[in-house]
């Protein structure tokens, strides 16, 4: 039989090699991985300790060695608070900590016991990979994928209920303590199965690292830096979602493209960070008048797109009306100087058979004629042949009996927009409608 010096050390090998992998993550900087990487040093030495006592003090194998892994298991729980963005519980940690050390002290030199000895560290370590699983199932992101946090929240329930059944075992006296380095089969059924449970929390956490990592870069991808909307790529991918919904469920959908007006003179007069700082508050508008199912994005350099499901045109057209005020309302602030910016904009309908494509090249050539008329109003786009008008479901408010083609009201809105009210939709001053 295996004897449970060979099993250490190959625990011990494992903490190393977790140590190995844990470094290679160490300059991503994620929060929690530095005392990942610690905890496995700290098992390590633990364990060598531990295997060492043949040529050690009993204060030096036992108690430090003990010690040393208890310590393990704190920074693997302050790591994964810290991964979490939770305040490190240290106090918390130690109470546990001095009562393990305390007793295996106690244990040793007091009445020595090696079944107690056990049973104070099992217990201890059960404790501690409770806490692991119930802080991954508090905090987990409900917005990722669930394979590496289900993942180490299983390894930490399985470890403390290894540690509680060693603890038990050894509480009834089923497994013959003999010595904590004889080979009885049940220690050793215990040690080896103990002996994964640290290096696979380790892949766990490498796990959930690599998830924060491709979290990171994906909203480097998906989001634009300096107005936190969706970037462009982004924009397109959910906006394609919307239009087959739009097309699938019958429903109306909406798109305006806004441009700010003479941007290149607020460039030229404030400098190009007076020029962010306007696009900063421009969108940081936008958001607040964006409703949950509105997509909004910052497309180009003063461009933005506003995607609006459920909504029709000239809902679209009053929700916009609201929005201009607002930016009147709210100069942009560059440096402590309010600084009036006002801006364009192009609406367009979806229709049955429509591609995103299609429909943004109207939304952009109704702002090409905003533009045109002289800016600071907004257009709604050419409207699609009647026919090819997406029809509302029968659970639908129904659409005025008598439709007139170019008549705005022939657009009204099925879900409106929250911000739209009528008052906003005569501050829209100079609406124009191209037939
Ligand atoms: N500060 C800043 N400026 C940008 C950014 N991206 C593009 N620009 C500037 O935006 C300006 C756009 O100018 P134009 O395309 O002439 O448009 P405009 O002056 O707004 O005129 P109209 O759109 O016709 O009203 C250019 O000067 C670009 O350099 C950006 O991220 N930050």
């Amino acid at each position: 039989m295996i004897d449970p010096v060979t099993i250490l050390g190959i625990s011990s090998l494992s903490a190393l090699l977790a140590l190995v992998i844990m470094g290679s993550l160490a300059r991503g900087g994620i929060p929690g991985t530095r005392e990942w990487g610690w905890a496995n040093v700290a098992l390590v030495c633990g364990i060598l300790l531990l295997v060492s006592h043949a040529a050690l003090p009993p204060w030096l194998s036992v108690i430090a060695g003990n010690a040393t892994i208890g310590g393990a298991a704190i920074l693997q729980l302050i790591g994964l608070q810290r991964f979490f963005r939770r305040h490190p519980a240290y106090r918390l940690c130690a109470v546990p900590f001095v009562a393990m050390v305390g007793l295996i002290a106690y244990f040793q030199y007091g009445r020595d016991s090696m079944a107690a000895r056990v049973v104070v560290f099992s217990l201890y370590h059960a404790g501690f990979s409770l806490a692991l699983g119930t802080l991954v199932v508090l905090h987990r992101p409900r917005d990722r994928p669930a394979y590496a946090y289900v993942f180490m929240l299983g390894v930490a329930y399985a470890a403390t209920v290894l540690h509680l059944t060693r603890a038990m075992a050894y509480l009834s006296g089923s497994v013959a303590a003999h010595g904590a380095f004889t080979a009885t089969p049940l220690h050793v059924v215990f040690l080896a199965i103990g002996t994964m449970a640290a290096p696979a929390l380790t892949i766990g956490m490498v796990m959930m690292t690599h998830d924060r990592m491709s979290a990171a870069l994906e909203r480097h991808a998906n989001i634009d830096y300096l107005t936190d909307l969706l970037g462009r790529r982004a924009f397109t991918q959910a906006a394609d979602r919307e239009c087959q919904r739009a097309r699938q469920f019958g429903r109306p959908l909406s798109l305006a493209i806004l441009d700010i007006d003479f941007f290149k003179q607020i460039n030229d007069r404030f400098g190009h960070a007076g020029g962010d700082d306007m696009l900063v508050h421009f969108a940081a508008q936008m958001r607040d008048t964006l409703r949950d199912c509105d997509i909004g994005a910052r497309i180009g350099g003063e461009e933005f797109a506003w995607l609006l499901p459920k909504t029709r045109a000239a809902a679209t057209q009053r929700v916009l009306a609201q929005f201009r005020t607002r930016m009147a309302e709210t100069h942009g602030m560059i440096g402590n100087r309010p600084v009036p910016c006002t801006f364009s904009a192009g609406i367009a309908e979806f229709a049955a058979g429509d591609s995103l494509d299609a429909l943004m090249a109207r939304a952009d050539a109704a702002l090409y004629q905003a533009k045109h008329a002289g800016r600071d109003r907004t257009v709604i786009g050419p409207r699609p042949p009647e026919h090819q008008r997406v029809s509302l479901g029968a659970d639908r408010a129904p659409r005025p009996a008598a439709w007139a083609p170019h008549t705005e009201s022939s657009f009204a809105a099925t879900a409106e927009h929250p911000h739209a009210s009528g008052d906003a939709a005569l501050a829209e001053r100079r609406v124009e409608h191209r037939p």
